[in-house]
């Protein structure tokens, strides 16, 4: 478990990034969906966040990787993070759509049918109730917090680093007429901007696999829980199957983290380990990944793969298209023509291409279950 050394970011340079984003971005937080979003940019600031991202990977190989590499990424964690949502949250609406995680499939189970279930299924691990203060750490552009409301009449409080995310959740918020059940704040989990003893409930969907220290991270989450309150995570790890010495699984494990903005991903024992030491009584943890071996319900990972058997409707076929192998070899090509005729900003093609290499990084870390985007760990804070 590595200590952050990283420091929290100074009101100067919060505003320096607000203003970088404005620019960045534009006005295409209004934009209707990720590819017309994608195209209406500053090509001068896209160039510098993909020089600003870029710079923590281009010739890292796995081979030759060492701590003091490593570390660097964890230092710059904000920056890394913050920079990478600039790149990929266009990719990720046009392709995937407003929740950005993954799901377990039951038989016969539509994508979007999936996606939610899996929101529902942490709201209820967690018991969310009706009227609750819930917040969702590391938000996106707010597609779970919507889901969780309409499920449960509580309310929700979104918190993410990137400015642009949150501007697109508090559109979606409005355009769905759910602006009283809904807060969009921006700010750094690393040092949450809420009071201690705020929330009845906190949740994370794959976000804080970007913290520069798990234990830091739930220590926050921790802080502004009520006592007696519970925390419930969907978290990113290596499994036990992950041997770092075998030059493979290091490489799967670096492309996850280059196409997916991961300063470092940590292993299972880790993340157990780090909940408790922040002071959380764990009630119960398992892998979701890893709760079938019926080879007629499909993996988490197939929607990135090749594998279209497990469409359930038309629909399903052309959202997966967008997504899988084959349609990300079409989009992407079309991507570059974008760039090339200054339609997309520049460095758009060299994202997409990360994120296809994370991609089937995803699919061969799934496959070899080394890796699981789906960790349940359920945490209470004590009452005294
Ligand atoms: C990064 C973390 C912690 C969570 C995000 C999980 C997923 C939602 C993303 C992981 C890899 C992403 C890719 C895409 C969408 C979002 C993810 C599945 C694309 C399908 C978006 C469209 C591009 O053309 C290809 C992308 C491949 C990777």
């Amino acid at each position: 478990m590595v200590n952050s050394t990283s420091q929290a970011l100074l009101p100067a340079d919060q505003a320096r990034n607000m203003a970088f984003d404005k620019i960045l971005h534009k006005n295409s937080s209004n934009s209707q969906g990720g590819l017309r979003a994608m195209i209406n940019k500053d090509n001068e600031a896209h160039k510098a966040a993909v020089v600003e991202y870029f710079q923590h990977w281009d010739d890292k190989k796995a081979e030759d990787e060492t701590e003091a590499v490593r570390q660097s990424r964890v230092i710059d964690y904000a920056s890394l993070t913050r920079q990478y949502y600039n790149l990929a949250t266009d990719l990720y609406e046009y392709g995937w759509g407003e929740a950005f995680h993954f799901c377990r499939f039951a038989y016969g189970e539509a994508f979007k049918a999936a996606v939610n279930r899996h929101e529902h299924y942490l709201a209820s691990s967690i018991g969310i109730k009706p009227g609750m203060r819930v917040l969702d750490v590391g938000c996106g552009v707010g597609g779970p917090a919507r889901e969780i409301v309409k499920f449960t009449g509580c309310h929700v409080t979104g918190l993410n680093i990137n400015n642009y995310q949150i501007s697109r959740a508090k559109q979606y918020a409005v355009k769905e007429g759910l602006t009283h059940k809904l807060d969009f704040v921006q700010g750094d989990f690393m040092n949450l901007p809420f009071p201690d003893d705020s929330f009845d409930a906190v949740y994370v969907i794959e976000a804080t696999v970007h913290a520069p220290s798990l234990e830091s991270v739930y220590r926050e989450i921790f802080r502004v829980l009520k006592p007696g309150g519970v925390f419930g995570v969907y978290e990113w790890f290596m499994t036990d199957a992950y041997n770092n010495d075998d030059l493979t699984h290091r490489q799967i494990r670096l492309d996850i983290e280059q196409g997916d903005g991961i300063a470092q991903m940590l292993k299972v024992e880790d993340g157990l380990a780090a909940i408790q030491a922040a002071g959380f009584t764990l009630e119960t943890h398992y892998d979701l990944a890893d709760d079938s071996n019926d080879t007629s319900v499909a993996p988490w990972y197939w929607p990135l793969g090749t594998d279209l058997r497990y469409a359930q409707s038309l629909s399903d076929v052309l959202t997966v298209l967008r997504m899988n192998r084959f349609g990300r070899v079409v989009s992407h090509a079309f991507i570059s023509v974008l760039e090339l005729f200054q339609i997309a900003p520049a460095g758009t093609g060299k994202t997409a291409e990360s994120l296809a290499k994370a991609a089937d990084a995803l699919v061969e870390g799934g496959k070899k279950k080394l890796f699981t985007p789906m960790y349940l760990m359920v945490g209470r804070k004590p009452e005294f």
